[in-house]
């Protein structure tokens, strides 16, 4: 559960970057932040974990208030895969990066165990828990970065553009670990650009302009409002350009689409 509260933040006085940010995930939801460049989203991201502090408003973590929360006890509550989340790796060992969270958790022995052969799974690197980070394809270290916080089973995870530079495997694999969170009932959080991956695996859209909230929506109902995703400043999914092209009503469901083409196509 994550719990954002009309906040405002500035870097300089009177310059506020975010202003009036208000809204709640429950768990089990999987959220994407979106906005164009400069739009506030790292900023907001810097907030939910503690980096930041709000100049007014509140946020709350899995019942911690961020105001009164350390960062390193935050973390046990967020888990955030940064942008160039291979820059947070830094054991010798595959395994050793994944057992470094739940270890300092203070999980041992058989719990330990499973727990890391669970995640090596997850994120298909079973086979390689024994190589180096630094031995393995970009892709896949991006992997083990998204592992080794996977390994702390946070209520709440933020994903920073953890798609950026995956293979389409990997992309899959991602999409298959964001909805098995969701099953479990994980708050999750995407700040995204790539609006096909936010199609195939938000729940919800939150396009942040210029500081604000200008968008709080279903994935669905965000992506076929041409002026929202205007205001907001971000692509649409090819599926939406499609039945645009096409002179359909905008979906972003394949069946949806299909149904709309025949029935044209048979009237
Ligand atoms: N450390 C900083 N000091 C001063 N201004 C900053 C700082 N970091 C970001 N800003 C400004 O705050 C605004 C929001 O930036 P932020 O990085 O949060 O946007 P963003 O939506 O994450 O952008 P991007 O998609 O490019 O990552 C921008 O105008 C940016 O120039």
């Amino acid at each position: 559960m994550l719990t954002v509260d009309d906040v405002t933040f500035a870097y300089a006085p009177g310059a506020p970057v975010l202003s009036d940010v208000t809204f709640h995930v429950p768990p089990g939801q999987v959220v994407a932040i979106v906005g164009r460049n400069g739009a506030g989203k790292s900023t907001l991201l810097r907030l939910l974990n503690g980096l930041y502090q709000p100049e007014s408003g509140a946020i709350v973590v899995n019942g911690n208030a961020t105001s009164d929360t350390p960062v390193h006890l935050l973390a046990r509550s967020i888990g955030t895969v940064f942008q160039a989340p291979e820059q947070q790796i830094f054991n010798a060992k595959v395994i050793d990066e994944i057992a470094f969270g739940p270890k300092q958790l203070g999980l041992t022995g058989k719990a330990l165990d499973e727990r890391v052969a669970d995640v090596l799974q997850r994120i298909g690197l079973a086979g390689e828990a024994e190589t180096h980070p630094l031995d393995i394809d970009a892709s896949a270290r991006r992997m083990v970065a998204i592992g080794s916080v996977l390994a702390m089973q946070p209520p709440v995870l933020l994903l920073d553009e953890a798609q950026r530079g995956l293979d389409k495997v990997a992309i899959d694999r991602l999409a298959t670990i964001i909805a098995d969170e969701k099953a479990r009932g994980t708050t999750v959080l995407l700040v995204c650009h790539d609006m096909d991956f936010v199609a195939r695996n938000a729940d919800r859209v939150l396009g942040l302009a210029k500081g604000r909230l200008a968008a709080d929506r279903p994935t669905e109902a965000f992506f076929t409002d041409a002026a929202l995703t205007a205001e907001v400043g971000v692509e649409v999914p090819d599926m939406v350009s499609l039945s645009a092209a096409l002179g359909l009503a905008p979906t972003l469901s394949p069946e949806r689409f299909a149904a709309a083409w025949m029935a044209r196509n048979e009237a």
